[in-house]
């Protein structure tokens, strides 16, 4: 390759070392910047291929310099680094204009291949205008490897304005996900409007898409907007999409390849500009094999495919959601600030939530209500939810124990035995008093010893504990 001009612009001289070795290696000639003002002064006499920035800087931030550099010089393919992945950071870097965005800490060969990426894409798309996001909304909550993926996913599809599929089980966050995929479009400012497929009668639906006439069935009194009128330049979510009889998933085809409809009964011909975002938590696939569902309208929708994980699939969301939805409840039922104990938190990471995102807020808000002391202790969680939880299987930290072990042993570490045991017993004894808010006494029941023992084994661990 010859040498291409990749320029660093983060205040972290680590980051701009490992990244610059990284790009040096893979043939880039990369230069260094502190902040963003160097980056703008060097501008002026030179131009780079493309630009890696950190988003929190001293001086300008790293979203400033990208809108600089939009009026400036549009074309320079600009990669935004940030360890705020949420869905506002995000979508607000592409609106900009952003060519990528890479979660902090990045992995360096998926930084290389975003330079490889930019380097190589004709330069000629012009950043989109900036656009003020609307707020107020239900932000989504997470910040797992999988939740941090989605944001990334989202803010990068929300501005293209293309059809969405969002995939996944009942209450993962599908309506939340179509709602901020809206508020960081193009279309934030016109209507938001969700129809569930599953909800509503077979024969209402047709008319409850497309609006009716006056008479044009008996009950039909008024004319009436559909919410394909409803959402006239905005999105239309179709929540549960699976659900839709086959006849109307020819018409609604039909409706969207020709970009407008009548309504029940009308002959007036009426624009249908509205970007769709279907959901569904059925495997749409299996559906259309059985002939249940049209391939064709399937492709429409199905331009970007999003899917949401389920939350025993992204078990460390569990503690921060709780507390979150704990917090709002008992704000809202004016039933004083409460938090769950460690041991509590532990049983609702353990759980396996058949229903979710939206089962765990039911349950805070019913504890919120009905638990009675500051603490929700373990005690207080209902028992169906302790009886379903899986027993901890080992199996992961033996894995774990075992690469360590082979490590060890190719390193020629002395005592590894004892080094073993120690690190077990503090690993234990750590875990049973957190989860026992420091008493002794209980942690040493959990654990199963004697709380003799117990005090003898703290002693023990915390002179054998490296410093
Ligand atoms: N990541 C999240 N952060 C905060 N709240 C969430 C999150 N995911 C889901 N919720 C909340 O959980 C509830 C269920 O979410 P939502 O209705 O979006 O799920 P869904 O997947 O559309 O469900 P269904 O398939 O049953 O329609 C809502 O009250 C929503 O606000």
């Amino acid at each position: 390759m010859s040498e291409t001009a990749a320029w660093i612009v983060d205040d972290d001289r680590s980051v701009r070392v490992v990244l610059g070795a990284a790009l040096r290696e893979a043939g880039f000639r990369p230069r260094e910047f502190a902040d963003a003002e160097a980056a703008l002064a060097a501008l002026e006499t030179d131009e780079p291929d493309v630009l890696f920035t950190d988003v929190r800087m001293p001086g300008a931030s790293g979203l400033k310099l990208l809108e600089r550099i939009g009026l400036r010089e549009p074309r320079i393919p600009v990669v935004v680094m940030s360890a705020f992945t949420d869905v506002a950071s995000t979508a607000s870097a592409y609106r900009l204009g952003a060519f990528d965005y890479l979660p902090k800490p990045f992995d360096l060969d998926q930084a290389v291949a975003a330079a490889r990426r930019a380097a190589s894409t004709p330069r000629s798309t012009p950043p989109a205008p900036p656009l003020a996001a609307a707020s107020g909304e239900p932000e989504l909550i997470g910040g797992s490897a999988a939740m941090r993926e989605l944001y990334r996913a989202i803010g990068r599809v929300a501005a293209s304005g293309l059809g969405v599929l969002i995939t996944g089980e009942t209450g993962t966050g599908k309506e939340l996900v179509a709602r901020a995929l809206h508020r960081e479009s193009a279309r934030a400012r016109q209507p938001f409007v969700a129809l569930n497929t599953a909800a509503i009668p077979a024969e209402l639906l047709e008319s409850e898409l497309f609006g009716h006439e006056i008479g044009a069935f008996t009950g039909a009194a008024r004319r009436h907007a559909g919410r394909f009128e409803q959402a006239e330049g905005g999105t239309l979510f179709l929540d549960e999409i699976g659900d839709m009889p086959l006849a109307l998933q020819t018409r609604l085809l039909r409706v969207l390849a020709a970009g407008e409809f009548y309504r029940v009964g009308g002959r007036e011909l009426i624009r249908a500009d509205v970007r769709i975002v279907a959901a569904t938590h059925q495997d749409l696939d299996a559906k259309v094999a059985r002939g249940e569902f049209r391939a064709d309208l399937l492709h429409r929708l199905d331009v970007v495919r999003l899917h949401l994980p389920a939350l025993r699939e992204r078990r460390d969301d569990i503690p921060a959601l709780a507390e979150h939805f704990l917090g709002r409840a008992a704000a809202v039922a004016g039933s004083g600030a409460k938090r769950f104990s460690p041991a509590a938190l532990g049983a609702l990471r353990a759980y396996d939530w058949p229903g979710n995102v939206r089962q765990l807020e039911n349950l805070c808000r019913r504890l919120a209500v009905l638990a009675p002391g500051r603490e929700i202790g373990v005690g207080d969680l209902p028992p169906s939810l302790l009886a379903d939880a899986p027993e901890p299987e080992p199996s992961g930290w033996s894995a774990a124990l075992r690469a360590w072990a082979d490590r060890a042993l190719a390193a020629g570490t002395a005592n590894l035995h004892a080094q073993a045991l120690t690190e077990f017993e503090r690993v234990l004894l750590d875990a049973a008093l957190a989860a026992h808010r420091g008493h002794r006494q209980h942690a040493a029941k959990a654990l199963g010893l004697g709380r003799n023992t117990l005090t003898r084994k703290l002693g023990s661990s915390r002179r054998k504990r490296p410093s």
